[in-house]
């Protein structure tokens, strides 16, 4: 970063968290392609923003319509992904925002280089694990028949990695555990974080 000064701003995180009543965090959800990260995370967000908690969401096949149109999904173009993706959660943490992220993220690597971008202390990891029997049962969008088909390469779990995160927060069986049950469960964990100057 040569010849790069970062600009101090007269209002910071901390001016931003008082006036929002509650701590930014990035609520990360990561498993299979039709795991159910999405059906999750927008109950998660509806619940939490009836509870009066400032959120957004940043999810997979949005975000790769817009900012990240220009990556496909070999290692290096998922890791570019990610890691834009992280950036961008930093800057909603900045502005005091809650950011529920909704991505396979598959490998240990690039969810280590998330982390430590977005910062330990703002991530709560939440690992949708539910088996690849199932979610190709489900197939929601056809992807996994096209895959199969040898249609679509690097698919997620057929021909290309998923490396099954150990250290996240919460775990969701989804093919054991009901929508509510899952949603009270990730809910229930965060909102003790949620307080301002909390350390939980
Ligand atoms: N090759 C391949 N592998 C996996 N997924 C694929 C692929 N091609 C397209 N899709 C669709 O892209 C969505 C996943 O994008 P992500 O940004 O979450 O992926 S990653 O975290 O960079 O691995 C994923 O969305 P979800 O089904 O919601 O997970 C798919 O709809
Ligand atoms: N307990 C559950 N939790 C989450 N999704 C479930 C559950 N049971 C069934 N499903 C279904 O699984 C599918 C998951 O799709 P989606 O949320 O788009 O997954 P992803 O975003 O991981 O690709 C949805 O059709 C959803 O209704």
């Amino acid at each position: 970063m040569n010849n790069i000064i970062p600009q101090e701003y007269n209002v910071t995180q901390n001016c931003r968290g008082t006036i929002k009543g509650h701590r930014p965090l990035v609520i990360w959800f990561s498993g299979l392609s039709g795991s159910g990260k999405s059906t999750l995370a927008n109950l998660v967000e509806k619940d939490l923003h009836k509870k009066g908690i400032h959120t957004y969401s940043l999810d997979g096949d949005n975000i790769r319509g817009g900012l990240n149109s220009n990556l496909g999904f070999s290692e290096a173009d998922r890791t570019e992904n990610l890691r834009r993706i992280a950036e961008v959660s930093k800057l909603f943490i900045d502005s005091g925002t809650l950011i529920i992220a909704a991505f396979i993220s598959p490998l240990k690597t690039d969810r280590e280089l998330i982390k430590k971008i977005i910062g330990k202390e703002n991530f709560i990891g939440i690992f949708v694990n539910t088996s690849i029997e199932e979610c190709e049962r489900r197939d929601v969008k056809g992807l996994y028949k096209k895959a199969r088909a040898g249609e679509i390469k690097d698919f997620t779990g057929i021909n290309a990695p998923y490396e099954k995160p150990f250290d996240f927060d919460v775990v969701i069986n989804t093919e054991e555990t009901g929508l509510e049950e899952s949603v009270n469960k990730i809910v229930n964990y965060i909102q003790p974080k949620l307080r301002l100057n909390s350390n939980e």
